[in-house]
């Protein structure tokens, strides 16, 4: 019958040209995907398939529980020589909006929380190679690429996580190409970067101020701050003054109506010079200081607090903390949904400090998230672990931001609230 016939030859033309297709497909996918192996220092390794640039790295292998939201974990400055693995088994499906935002003395320059990939490395189950989203221009895949940051896909990211559960955050080499089949490396070859000072690589050289016509004077020390952090008190009409990490803030502290400190990547004690700074100032200066992960870190060291290496850290957007005391928009007794993203923690004694109390806990561990000085001592400081300033992750505790800035304006307008005066001192501080 001439109709078979026709459907017949059809059938075996389109399979031809459907294998030449998938053939070619092939052929290109094998020329591109180099092998990729993470090893991990505790002895275990794991093969997969590479999806980002082409080169070896090490780092300290860690797992954030986010669901969403890679493309602001992935630029947050506090994941700086760390590999990131997400435990969400596919990444990638709504691909990389463009990171640019105009750069005006309001605005930070970038959508995403800096201007490229901060992590070492990144490691998924299952990436996207088909990406859909109105804001995006490419895939996760090139992003790693253009910022020549290595990925592996294809591995089994529930057994690395139990791992790294277990036994802890762990030092780790992700092998790329010819890379990939060598053996792993021995122990004294893992680097670490908790060594290192890595909140002096990444903060701020220069002094530079950000919404200068805003209604009050904050100035942030910049341990590597997310981009939304700054957004966050521009929006609420203050003027950002940003100066690097370890500047002496009491050198202009009467020209300014708060004091900011932001998150940053690596150990806290490597900060030991903003700490002593810090103590001074809350010694001799009785207007508002807000601190973030980091930046309370710091100001729970410069209260004579402890800070410690937690075993795995909370990297994720779904962490529940439990309010103890009553703070401008939090009510004792509330828990809230908050992200994270931190390795230490500052240890919970008993006494505290005096003057001081603990704000959050932790509701899955327990550990401190959050001191603010007391109501007697006169003091106005806060320090939360986690981040109120989402990007991404949820905003149940972003209103205090608006607190910390409100409070800046109360006690600017008790103090007469005399017109800040311009910052004296523009100086580069690192040579
Ligand atoms: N996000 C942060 O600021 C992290 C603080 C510190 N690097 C830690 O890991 O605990």
């Amino acid at each position: 019958c001439p109709l078979l016939k026709t459907l017949a030859t059809s059938s075996r033309l389109s399979a031809l040209s459907v294998s030449s297709r998938f053939s070619r497909g092939l052929a290109t996918a094998v020329e591109q995907k180099l092998p990729a192996t993470l090893h991990l220092k505790t002895g275990e390794s794991f093969k997969g398939t590479s999806f980002g640039a082409p080169t070896s790295v090490f780092g300290e292998t860690v797992f954030s529980t986010s669901i969403t939201s890679y493309t602001e974990s992935m630029t947050d400055p506090s994941y700086r020589g760390q590999i990131l693995v997400f435990t969400s088994p596919l990444i990638g499906n709504y691909g990389v909006p463009k990171n640019e935002a105009p750069f005006t003395s309001q605005d930070v320059g970038v959508i995403l929380e800096s201007k490229g990939i901060q992590c070492a490395a990144v490691v998924v189950g299952d990436v996207a190679e088909k990406y859909s989203h109105h804001t995006a221009v490419e895939s996760l895949a090139s992003w790693c690429k253009r910022y020549n940051v290595p990925a592996i896909t294809g591995v089994d990211t529930r057994a690395i996580t139990t791992l790294l559960r277990d036994q802890g955050t762990t030092l780790g080499r992700l092998a790329i190409g010819q890379d990939a089949a060598l053996p792993a490396p021995a122990a004294e070859e893992y680097w670490d970067p908790s060594q290192e000072n890595l909140v002096d690589q990444i903060s701020t050289k220069e002094v530079y101020e950000l919404n200068p016509t805003g209604s009050i004077k904050i100035a942030l020390l910049d341990f590597g701050a997310k981009a939304n952090i700054t957004r966050s008190l521009i929006r609420r009409d203050a003027s950002v003054t940003v100066f690097p990490w370890n500047y002496d803030f009491n050198k202009v502290r009467d020209q300014f109506d708060g004091l900011f400190l932001s998150n940053g990547p690596g150990d806290p004690q490597q900060c030991w010079d903003a700490a002593l700074h810090l103590r001074r100032t809350i010694q001799e200066w009785n207007k508002p200081i807000f601190g973030i992960c980091m930046g309370h870190q710091i100001i729970g060291m410069a209260a004579g607090l402890d800070a410690y290496r937690m075993t795995f850290g909370n990297r994720g957007h779904n962490q529940p903390v439990l309010a103890l005391a009553n703070a401008g928009s939090i009510k004792a007794g509330r828990v809230y949904v908050t992200s994270q993203n931190h390795q230490y923690a500052l240890k919970l004694q008993d006494p505290f400090p005096q003057g001081w109390e603990p704000f959050f806990i932790n509701c899955n561990d327990s550990s401190v998230e959050g001191i603010k000085s007391t109501e007697v001592s006169g003091k106005r400081v806060w320090g939360v672990q986690f981040h109120p300033e989402s990007a991404g992750g949820p905003l149940d505790t972003i209103e205090m931001f608006t607190d910390f800035v409100d409070e800046c304006k109360a006690v600017k307008e008790a103090l007469g609230g005399a017109p800040s005066e311009p910052v004296a001192e523009k100086v580069a501080v690192h040579a």
